[in-house]
């Protein structure tokens, strides 16, 4: 029975790891051969005479001694005793150096063996003498396979590890080591071996259905199926043919292009690298694309293990489409001639039936040893139904590319395939293709990302338009805190019912606090011990601790400034909060009962932005007159937090300041308008130092928060303002009336993320 690409295509999307031979697989056998094999005899003696004190070598020679007495005992044909060591070393070294061509002459793949050409071979490659031969198709599929998250790819060859990395190091292809995983030579056990494969498997921690092995020699691949790896017979010019047993019971693939054909898994987008294509003669890349898809050809509901193997050269016009790239070259595959020139190429894009008809090669119609190139029609019909085949629409392989377009480099992004294609293959049973084709469109993921990321654009653009608005607002001399407010009413954020409610509230507290007639300072007293002492130091203390002991990252004597307003307000906060002390430090007058009045209205009855600017005006005027203004503020931190204790809600007292402190403590007020650290996040400096150290600037986060989160636009336009301090005050006023409104607008019982976590309006 035939094997199928389209079973080397299941393969290879089932399989994560790829297990290469190196010999006969990456590179030709000629080259080891003709060039590493001879090298390693010529300069064999010299590099003896030259190292022979170097314990690598001396290990080398005490193996091959140790083999040769093995070979002796074991009665093995034509064995070439080493002297032993009480010789001379010239006797030793002439003893070797035949021991060594003698088995070479047999292509014996022992380890000591090939530890010592490893040895010689490295002197060929340092001096450039050598370079390792691999094939054109092997660099473009070890960049795709590597490409592929969690795919990768490793080495299992009789050439010792060292003699591989040289190979791979030195590569015609540059330096492909950084494809490649790992390395294992017969020191993990002999390639013939199944227990071989298992200990590979058990060493790159795989299980062994995943992983792929790609090797010339039957034996190999029977060894490494029987270990319950997936196996493939490469099948390179100079290669051993293979016995029709070994290409019925396996894949068999011509070239690693239909590694990459058949690669579709979802590439890591850091990690994808542009598929670099051989400079070689593009005769070289078409004859390899021929050789590899005429290989194999879908066949239905074949098993995988199951593939016809097809030698057979033909002269048939290559069925290639130059004109077009993105063409699925799977559905017009033509075996080519070896012979085919670069002239030949360039008709490429003649399709015929026939060539069609040789891609499919039913195992009814070509036999391993049918090299006839004339085609039977009649068998041509017989294969139509093969078409059938979806497979055949998948990505085109990368070399089609340079057919076309002679260019060094393509990137591997090509068209999602169409239907189209198809007509180049057959206009005889294009019906019958059409209906049982499915056009296959393997981009989705890709256009998706395509729009988020534009959707991330399109969100930053609008981030930049609102920081450049407020980046204006902090710039201006006047901070003029109306578009400011106006961007916060326009927020989702509902305030308007609860607005009133809370004014109302605010209101009930004022009038009952006109009602009184003396303030009851002993009841703040009772409500600082409660948090801490009035004692700068010690409200620090108590600061700092809610912090949960992160380091601060300021100034200690703004710290302490900031506690020690913040100390201040506690006493209002304590009373607010608990609702049942009403400590006022100035009297409310009548005149702002009235404008709590008339902010009550006019949330009630006018626009949003009306709203807001309005509502800016009358709370203007009640924080100039009536520090109760602040309560509400310092409401904003239980509701943020309705578990966060009394000790929380200091932190969030430093943008704010009443007018008693402004009067009373100017150069603390100055210094927290000043420092920007104070406003920036609510005064917590914890926050503070998280942006610091996220490198963002001050202004930058106060911008941000101010976009984010109302209540930080006290915070923002008061940082970068502080030298204008009659304003700042003022803006300090008019910024907690802000901070009022947005607070009120929030009910006690929904829980308020982090300012910094909000996410944007924007
Ligand atoms: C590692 S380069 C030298 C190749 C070599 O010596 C050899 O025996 C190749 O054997 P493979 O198992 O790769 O076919
Ligand atoms: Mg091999």
């Amino acid at each position: 029975m035939a094997n199928t690409l389209k079973d080397i295509g299941e393969i290879v999307k089932k399989c994560k790891i790829l297990l290469l031979d190196i010999e006969g697989t990456t590179t030709s056998i000629s080259f080891v051969k003709d060039k590493l094999f001879p090298y390693a005899e010529e300069n064999v003696k010299q590099f003896l005479d030259s190292q022979w004190d170097n314990d690598d070598v001396k290990e080398v020679i005490s193996a091959l001694r140790k083999l040769a007495l093995e070979d002796k005992e074991n009665g093995v044909e034509g064995v070439v005793a080493i002297p032993g060591e009480d010789t001379t070393k010239e006797e030793q070294i002439e003893g070797v150096v035949n021991n060594v061509k003698w088995q070479m002459s047999l292509d014996r793949k022992v380890g000591a063996l090939k530890q010592l050409q490893g040895l010689v071979w490295q002197q060929g490659y340092d001096k450039g003498d050598i370079k390792g031969h691999v094939y054109d198709d092997v660099l473009p599929a070890l960049e795709q396979w590597k490409a592929v998250d969690g795919q990768k790819v490793y080495i299992y060859s009789s050439g010792s590890v060292q003699a591989q990395k040289l190979l791979f190091g030195h590569s015609l292809a540059g330096d492909l080591l950084k494809f490649i995983e790992g390395h294992f030579d017969t020191a993990v056990g002999p390639k013939q071996g199944m227990e071989s494969y298992k200990a590979i498997v058990g060493q790159i921690g795989c299980s062994a259905e995943d992983v792929l092995f790609l090797t010339d020699i039957e034996k190999e691949a029977e060894a490494a199926r029987s270990a319950g790896l997936q196996v493939a017979l490469v099948s390179r010019d100079g290669n051993a043919e293979l016995t029709e047993e070994a290409t019925g019971t396996y894949p068999v693939i011509k070239s690693f292009t239909q590694l990459a054909t058949n690669n579709k898994r979802k590439t890591d987008p850091e990690n994808e690298p542009p598929v670099k294509l051989p400079k070689t003669c593009i005769n070289d890349d078409f004859k390899t694309l021929g050789e590899a898809d005429s290989a194999e050809v879908p066949e239905k509901e074949e098993p995988c293990e199951k593939m016809e193997v097809d030698d057979t050269q033909t002269n048939e016009t290559p069925a290639v489409n130059n004109d077009k790239p993105d063409k699925q070259v799977e559905t017009v595959v033509v075996k080519e001639t070896e012979k085919a020139s670069c002239a030949d190429k360039d008709k490429a894009g003649e399709v015929n039936s026939k060539s069609e008809i040789e891609v499919i090669k039913a195992p009814e119609i070509e036999t391993v040893e049918n090299k006839d190139t004339n085609v039977d029609e009649k068998k041509i019909e017989a294969m139509e139904p093969v078409i059938e085949e979806p497979e055949i629409l998948e990505p085109v392989p990368v070399e089609s590319l340079v057919e076309k377009n002679d260019t060094e480099t393509v990137t591997n992004k090509t068209s999602p395939p169409t239907i189209t294609e198809i007509d180049d293959i057959t206009n005889e049973n294009l019906a019958d293709v059409i209906e049982n084709t499915e056009p296959v469109v393997e981009e989705p993921p890709e256009i998706s990302d395509m729009e988020v990321l534009q959707n991330v654009g399109e969100e930053l653009e609008k981030c930049d338009e609102i920081l450049t608005k407020v980046q204006n607002v902090i710039n201006s001399e006047n901070i003029s805190l109306k578009p400011v407010l106006n961007t916060i009413t326009e927020e989702p954020m509902e305030v308007e019912n609860d607005t009133v409610d809370k004014i109302t509230e605010t209101e009930s507290t004022l009038k009952s606090t006109l009602e009184s007639t003396e303030v009851k300072s002993d009841s703040v007293e009772n409500k600082e011990v409660v948090v801490g002492s009035k004692d700068g130091e010690n409200v620090e203390h108590e600061s700092c601790k809610s912090r949960d002991s992160t380091e601060v990252n300021g100034d200690a004597k703004k710290t302490e400034t900031s506690s020690s307003k913040v100390d201040n307000k506690i006493e209002v906060v304590e009373t607010k909060h608990t609702e049942e002390d009403k400590p006022v430090e100035n009297p409310i007058t009548e005149e702002s009962s009235q404008k709590v009045d008339a902010v009550k209205k006019s949330v009630e009855n006018d626009t949003p932005v009306k709203d807001s600017e309005q509502k800016t005006e009358t709370a203007k005027s009640i924080a100039e007159n009536d520090t109760t203004t602040k309560d509400t503020t310092q409401k904003v931190e239980p509701v943020k937090n309705s578990t966060e204790n009394d000790t929380t809600i200091k932190e969030t007292e430093v943008a704010i300041d009443t007018k008693e402190s402004s009067e009373s403590k100017d150069e603390n007020v100055t210094e927290s308008v000043s420092e920007p650290k104070e406003v920036l996040t609510n005064g917590d400096k914890n926050g503070e130092k998280e942006l610091k150290e996220n490198g963002i600037s001050n202004d930058d986060v106060s911008s941000r928060l101010s976009v984010e989160n109302g209540k930080e636009v006290n915070g923002a336009n008061g940082a970068t303002n502080g030298d204008q301090k009659e304003e700042v005050k003022e803006d300090c006023k008019v910024l907690t009336e802000v901070s009022e409104i947005k607070v009120k607008s929030l009910p006690a019982e929904e829980p308020c993320t982090d300012p910094v976590e909000q996410p944007s309006v924007a």
